[in-house]
């Protein structure tokens, strides 16, 4: 087990380039094996969930290989391997096996998702979606069963607005007979990305990005390339350790429009951001201003940001509020910053930001992922050296993030956490 460990106070200056998208990533993967012949995927993010789906392919029978960010799917050899257990509880994402293996099979096996805990995360909308498409679904021992004599298109309404039960209706549908509208859809650009890479398979998908998706199933789908757009979040990140401790930073390949919510919200803050064609520099301010946000479903403010961004009020001249109306426990951040001198305070779906603080270094953990880029944002305004365990949450997303970082100007590496140390985690 590693430790992340960083020396705060040095500034942020040169170019970072982003990688491809996490959340695009892990639905392009299960979308690959719908295929009779193989599908290329190009700009792949070096990230641990990525690793994972290739292997779960495997198991099901997929020949993979992944070299330097392509990876080739051959699905030819597959079948509904049942998943139930095993690597399917390391991520959230595991949950498009459901829709990929039922749209392709008819039938599937998966355990229930793992992923970030941010309190609860039901699957109920996936589950409507594919009963309504003529799948019985029962849960069994901590595993769905899915099976469907023939999936036929429906009309679905989604009571509430969810990117995975977007793309895993979409995948689910695409070879179904008939027609399917998803009504209430959720409009994220990664829903666009995978629509892309199943239209180039052969599918006939109209609307995504919009609220309503229009689906024609059809017979056959087949093999092709495609590469996977930049990862907004993780701009978003390296745009937020900008404004905290950049002189000039450019944040390199990433889709400007993809990052408004963020951008409108540091210049309020009093950071200069300037969106090129493909890039966005920004240089900060020696005061910011205190500032309120609200988390939100595409295009509003993305909740994935919400606490690096918290991290960063606290370096703000004033009292801030977020507010994060997707998750109602997306605040385990908190207690952490707290250990660095942080001054906040949660009331329910609410954080208080007092700023501005001066941070400390000290030996604080990474609940998940996001949670550990807060922890890196404030590591690199901190003054001392922080510790952040528990680094396997932050691989799950950033990648190269030492390299990108150190490139920068920041003093970041990785140690090994002694036995010691191994056992106070395990006890704590
Ligand atoms: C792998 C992936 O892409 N993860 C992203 C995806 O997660 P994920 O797809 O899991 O998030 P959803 O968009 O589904 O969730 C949004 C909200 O809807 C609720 N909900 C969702 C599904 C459902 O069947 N029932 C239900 O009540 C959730 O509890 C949550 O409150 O979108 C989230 C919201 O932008 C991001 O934080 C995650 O990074
Ligand atoms: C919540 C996240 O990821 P996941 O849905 O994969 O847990 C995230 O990327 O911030």
């Amino acid at each position: 087990m590693n430790k992340l460990m960083i020396e705060g106070g040095h500034p942020l200056e040169g170019t970072v380039s982003v990688s491809g998208a996490k959340n695009s990533a892990v639905a392009l993967i299960p979308a690959a094996m719908m295929a009779d012949s193989t599908v290329t995927i190009e700009n792949l993010p070096d990230i641990s969930d990525v690793g994972i789906l290739a292997e779960l392919l495997q198991e099901a029978g997929a020949k993979t290989e992944l070299f330097e960010g392509t990876l080739q799917v051959n699905p030819a050899d597959m079948i509904p391997m049942p998943l139930p257990n095993g690597l399917v509880k390391k991520l959230r994402a595991s949950y498009y096996m459901m829709g990929a293996m039922l749209g392709k099979f008819n039938k599937a096996v998966i355990g229930l998702p793992g992923g970030c805990n941010l309190g609860p995360r039901p699957i109920d909308q996936h589950i409507k979606g594919f009963e309504a498409l003529g799948a019985k679904v029962t849960n069994e021992h901590g595993a769905l069963y899915l099976q469907a004599d023939e999936l036929v298109g429906a009309r679905i309404y989604l009571d509430v607005v969810s990117v995975g039960a977007t793309i895993n209706i979409m995948l689910a549908a695409v070879k179904a007979k008939g027609k399917t509208v998803i009504e209430n859809a959720a409009k994220e650009p990664e829903i666009i990305d995978v629509a892309t890479l199943l239209s180039n398979m052969g599918a006939r998908i109209k609307g995504a990005g919009t609220n309503v998706i229009r689906i024609e199933g059809v017979e056959e789908l087949h093999g092709c390339r495609h590469s996977i757009i930049p990862d907004r979040i993780e701009a978003g990140t390296y745009m937020i350790f900008a404004a905290a401790m950049g002189k000039s930073v450019l944040i390199d390949n990433v889709i400007p429009l993809h990052l408004e919510s963020l951008s409108s919200k540091l210049r309020e803050m009093g950071v200069s951001v300037e969106a090129g064609d493909d890039s966005i520099h920004i240089q900060s301010s020696k005061v910011l201003n205190p500032i309120d946000i609200k988390t939100l479903v595409y295009p509003g403010f993305a909740t994935d940001l919400q606490q690096p961004v918290t991290a960063l009020l606290t370096k703000a001249d004033g009292a801030s509020m977020v507010t994060d109306t997707i998750y109602n426990a997306r605040f385990k951040h908190t207690d952490e910053l707290r250990r660095m001198g942080a001054d906040i305070k949660v009331e329910g779906r609410a954080a208080l930001i007092y700023g501005k603080t001066k941070l400390q270094g000290a030996r604080v953990r990474a609940t998940d992922l996001r949670a550990g880029a807060a922890l890196v944002a404030a590591g690199l305004m901190a003054e001392g050296v922080t510790e952040i365990t528990d680094v396997h949450h932050i691989d799950r997303g950033y990648a190269n993030l030492e390299e990108k970082l150190t490139a920068l100007g920041a003093v970041i590496w990785r140690e090994e956490l002694s036995a010691a140390e191994q056992q106070e985690i395990e006890n704590s």
